[in-house]
This record gives structure tokens, sequence and C-alpha cells, in this order.
């Protein structure tokens, strides 16, 4: 295995040697998890993965083209909001911030806002946790595939099960969507996906047609949901443990946002070119806050070098996205919290730092980035608007971790919240 942990190295390998490490290791637990590979996030580096990336990435754009997004988070921070303003005292704000994300790629996915108490949404979230809580160590079946045909451990059967309950939910909402398709109002990325095979059996294309089963649809689907929920929440608890520890970062946030968007309105996606300060809190908040500490493990297609080194074919590659992030030599006095960084010296969001790369790079870079960033950034912009937050007195000022996942959690924490610009 090879982890590379400096950007010179990460670039040459996920840019400068075209796909070389685009692909991804094979393991026994991934392929059933995913109905026989049929995934975008862990499928290997094939024409059918490429097809399916393709066909994703064209449905999120068209979903992206009007301003569906802002609609469906405005629709659900007029749910949220009054719920947390009724807060008393010091709360744990991850079910709300869940109920955000969740409805933004609910939205997205499936066209709906929901309410906190949704059965879909209490499922899907217990579930997702768990199994991302669960995977992290990996699977003692991965290094003795033969137990697959013998006998499995408690821990494989038991996110086998959740993992067939996580599927069963979006079967059922794909089919929903299948029965009242309608080629003149294409609501959302299912009904895109459906489109796409519409698309294929007209012009009777056989071979892209088998690559387009049910199961390779709700695959998609599945990834979407997963991939997006669990980084986007636990990037926005990063946000907003920070926020409450660091009281003149939030002020400045919150001055830029009563400057530009006001007290009257919502903070909407094109607010975002003129909250420079707040985008740059954001990319400071995920500097620090990794998500996915070390990304979605690549594996190479071919023999190759990185760094001077030879790589032979089939080598798993690690990009280590916490070092890049928190490495001396790309940023100045790297432990502190400091959203200038980001800024020119007109207080504008400069040019990409090169070693910032939370949504990685190249071939495999994160399919989501173009609805993370503005989601984040109206979810975030949102709450600090409407609210001051502090943390409970006696609180350990340091964040501190928690979990094994792929996802890297901040421990739970309570804040409290002060309704401000009450209109
Ligand atoms: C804070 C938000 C997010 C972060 C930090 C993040 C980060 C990442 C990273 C590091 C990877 C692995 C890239 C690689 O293998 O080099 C990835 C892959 C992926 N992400 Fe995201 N992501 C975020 C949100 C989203 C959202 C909202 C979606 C869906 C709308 C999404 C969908 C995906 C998919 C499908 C892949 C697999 C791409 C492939 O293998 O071709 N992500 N993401």
């Amino acid at each position: 295995m090879v982890v590379l942990s400096d950007i010179k190295s990460v670039t040459e390998a996920l840019v400068k040697s075209k796909a070389d490490f685009a692909d991804r290791p094979f393991y026994h637990s991934d392929h059933m998890l995913t109905e026989g590979s049929k995934d975008i996030v862990f499928a290997k580096y094939t024409p059918t993965w490429k097809l399916h990336r393709k066909i994703a990435v064209k449905a999120l754009r068209q979903y992206m083209a009007g301003n569906r997004l802002e609609e469906i988070l405005h629709a659900s921070m007029k749910l949220c909001l009054p719920l947390m303003a009724k807060e008393n005292g010091a709360f744990n704000p991850e079910n709300y911030i869940d109920l955000m994300v969740f409805n933004i790629l609910n939205g997205v996915c499936f066209g709906k806002s929901v309410e906190v108490d949704d059965p879909d949404f209490m499922k899907f979230m217990k579930l997702s946790k768990k199994m991302n809580e669960m995977t992290g160590n990996g699977f003692v079946e991965d290094m003795f595939p033969i137990m697959f045909k013998i006998w499995t451990t408690n821990k494989y059967r038991t996110i086998n099960n959740m993992n067939n309950e996580l599927i069963s939910i979006i079967k059922r909402k794909f089919e929903e969507h299948e029965e009242t398709f309608d080629l003149d109002n294409i609501r959302d990325f299912t009904d895109s996906l459906i489109l796409a095979r519409k698309e294929a059996e007209q012009e009777e294309n056989e071979e892209i047609l088998s690559k387009l089963s049910d199961t390779h649809l709700r695959q998609t689907l599945k990834d979407i949901f997963t991939a997006g929920i669990e980084t986007s929440t636990v990037t926005l608890r990063f946000a907003v443990r920070y926020m409450a520890g660091l009281p003149d970062i939030q002020s400045k946030v919150q001055e830029e946002i009563d400057r530009v968007v006001g007290k009257d309105r919502l903070p909407t996606v094109k607010d975002r070119e003129n909250l420079s300060y707040t985008e740059a809190t954001l990319h400071e908040v995920m500097r620090l806050g990794t998500a996915v500490p070390l990304g979605i493990p690549h594996s190479t297609l071919c023999d190759t070098r990185v760094g001077g080194y030879d790589v032979p074919k089939d080598t798993t590659v690690v990009i280590n996205h916490w070092a890049l992030h928190n490495d001396p030599n790309q940023w100045k006095d790297v432990n502190k919290f400091d959203p200038t960084r980001f800024l020119d010296e007109n207080g504008k969001l400069g040019k990409k730092q090169d070693s910032w790369l939370p949504f990685s790079a190249g071939r495999r870079g994160c399919l989501g980035e173009s609805v993370a960033k503005p989601e984040l950034h109206l979810i975030f912009a949102t709450i600090m608007q409407k609210f001051k937050i502090t943390l409970p007195e006696g609180t350990n000022p340091e964040i501190e971790l928690a979990g094994s996942g792929f996802v890297a959690i901040p421990a739970p924490y309570t804040v409290i919240l002060k309704e401000r610009n009450v209109l």
C-alpha cells in the first residue's frame, strides 16, 4: 500500500498521471454490499463506471441548472429554524443539521422536503451513521474471502441487513418515480436517471441498456445519498462547533451576512459570491475538520511511478487529505483557525490553495462537489444569520474527534443558541 501525504505527489498521481491511479481496490465486502459492484463510489475503473458517472454528472447538472436547490433548502429551513429557536439551554444540534442536509439530498434525488419525524428520514440517518461507524475498521472476510461461502461474522451480517434496509427504501422511492414518470416534467435526479434509460431504449442501444438495470440505477441513487449525507452533515457539525468556540470569527461572519443579505430574507446561492469571509470560514472548517481524512482508496491501473518511486499495477493508494490540510510547509500557523488565509488583498476569496483538497481531484474526484459547495454555504450562512452560538460554560475549547469510519466526526457536543435578527 502507498500513502500519499503531500500535495506534490497527490497532484502527480491524481492529475498528471491521467488514469493510472483512477482504479479502486477490489474488496469482496464492497462487491456484496453494492449488489455486485453496480455502484459508482467503489466500482472499478471500467466503461460501466464511466457511463454511470457521466449520467450522474449530467443529472446533477440538470438539477442544479434551476433554483430548485435553493427552494428546497428554504422550505427545509422554514421547518428547522423555528424548532431550533425553541430549544432552551444547551442542546446537540445534530438532528437539525441532519434534517437540513437530508432534505437537500432528498430534494435532489426525490424532489421532496420532509419533517423532522418523517419515518424514512429517521431510519435513513440511523442506518447511515451506524454503517459508517461499523465499516471503518473493515471486515475480516476481506482477508479470508472463503468466509463469505461458509460463515460470515456477526458484524458483516448486521451491516448487510442494514444495507438491505437502505436499498429497500431507495427501491421503493425509485419505483414510485417510475410509476409517475412524465417526460415533459423531469422533477429530480431520479427522473433524469429514468430518462437516460428511456433514451437508450429509444436508440435501441442494448449494450448501454444492459448497464442501466434497476439495480445500477438504485445503486447510483444510494451513492448520491450516502456519499452526500454523512460528509455534509459532519462538515456542518464541525462548522457549528468551531463557530461556538470562536466568537470573534463568528461575529465577522455575521457582520458580512447582515451587510450582504440583511435580515429580511434568507441567503441565496447568488449571495455566495459576495460572502467571501463566510465562504473562507467554511474552507477553514473543511481544512481543520477534514470530513474524509483518508479519502476513498485508489488503486493503480498499470505499472506506474509517483514521487520518483515505481508503483506496480493493482497497488492500493491512499490519499491522506488530513496530511495535506495539516502540512506545516503549506500552511502558516497550521493549527490556527484563520479564514483570512483564503482571502486575497481585497478581501475576496483568492485562488484555491493547492493543499486544500477536501473533494480530492482527477477522474475520481468528488462527484457531488457542485452540489456540496452551495448546499454547505446556504445552510451555514442561514444558521449564522439566525443564531448567535455559544458553548455551555466549562466546555473544553478543544474539538474532540469520535468515530472510526470513512468520515471523521466531532465528538457529540452541545451549544446554546440565541436568536438574532428576529423578524
Ligand atoms: C462536505 C461534503 C463532501 C466531501 C468533503 C466529499 C469528499 C469526497 C472525497 C474525498 C471523495 C473521494 C475522491 C477520491 O476517490 O479521490 C468523494 C467521492 C465521491 N463523492 Fe463526495 N464529498 C462530499 C459531498 C458529496 C455529495 C453532496 C455527493 C453527492 C451529491 C457526493 C458524491 C460522491 C461520489 C458519488 C463519489 C465517488 C466518485 C467516484 O468514485 O467516481 N459527495 N467525495
